[in-house]
């Protein structure tokens, strides 16, 4: 691909890449000590779910609220990668020619409801696809990150420090990722891919002040609401 052809793609996919109608691929279980503060055993291979479009939510747009069935709603941080290119099948050594930018991210869960899913073997669309779930931050042009790796991630609640990531500490680099990822399903121009939190993950309750940061990169604040009511 030329280097105007990469430069018009990524200004494409910096458009809010939000309203684009795209899906997030989530990756669980990706930090080891976030695995473990959860009791699960460490992946050996990625963990996925997915989140529709309609979980995004702005940074000054509506608060942020649990769905009516839940009364655990969790924060976890995470660093999103946008992709800039459409590819399946995406070998590791093309992969960051596939990545657009970067945005932050919260994959709010229904820590809850998805133990229940998880003590049934049920998926977890309910704990974490509903409309919400996926505050995200500005997009973050690749420019602006020279290494996804090399990144601090955090997240405060009410201004205490809950969540303080390296991303270093990634059980599956990115570029690992968009190769499996894309052997499954086809990455779109706009689509997220939600690479895992580090520990730390708690729940959040009405009135809370939540700011998350990457370091040196940008910093994002939401205000939670009181839970939906059953409709
Ligand atoms: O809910 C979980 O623990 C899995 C997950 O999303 C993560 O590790 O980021
Ligand atoms: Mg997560």
């Amino acid at each position: 691909m030329s280097a105007a052809t990469a430069a018009t793609t990524t200004a494409a996919a910096a458009l809010r890449f939000w309203e684009r109608g795209r899906k997030a691929v989530c990756v669980g279980r990706n930090y080891a000590e976030h695995a473990r503060e959860l009791n699960n055993p460490l992946p050996q291979e990625p963990v996925l779910f997915l989140k529709p479009p309609t979980a995004y939510v702005r940074e000054q747009g509506r608060p942020l609220r649990a769905p009516w069935f839940c009364s655990s709603l969790h924060h976890e941080v995470e660093l999103g990668v946008v992709v800039g290119r459409a590819g399946s099948c995406i070998s590791q050594a093309a992969a960051m020619e596939h990545v657009a930018g970067y945005a932050l991210c919260l994959d709010m869960t229904a820590r809850d409801t998805q133990e229940a899913c998880k003590s049934k073997g049920l998926p977890w669309t309910l704990a974490k696809a509903f409309d919400g779930s996926c505050p995200v931050s500005d997009f973050i042009p690749k420019e602006r990150i020279p290494d996804p790796h090399d990144l601090n991630i955090w997240l405060e609640v009410n201004g205490q420090r809950r969540q303080d990531g390296h991303t270093s500490n990634m059980i599956f680099s990115i570029p690992f990722l968009i190769n499996y990822i894309s052997s499954i399903m086809t990455l779109e121009e706009g689509d997220l891919i939600l690479t895992g939190t580090p520990s730390g993950v708690a729940a959040v309750q009405e009135g809370d002040e939540l700011v998350a940061g990457i370091s040196g990169v940008v910093t994002m604040r939401f205000r939670v609401a009181a839970r939906a009511p059953r409709p």
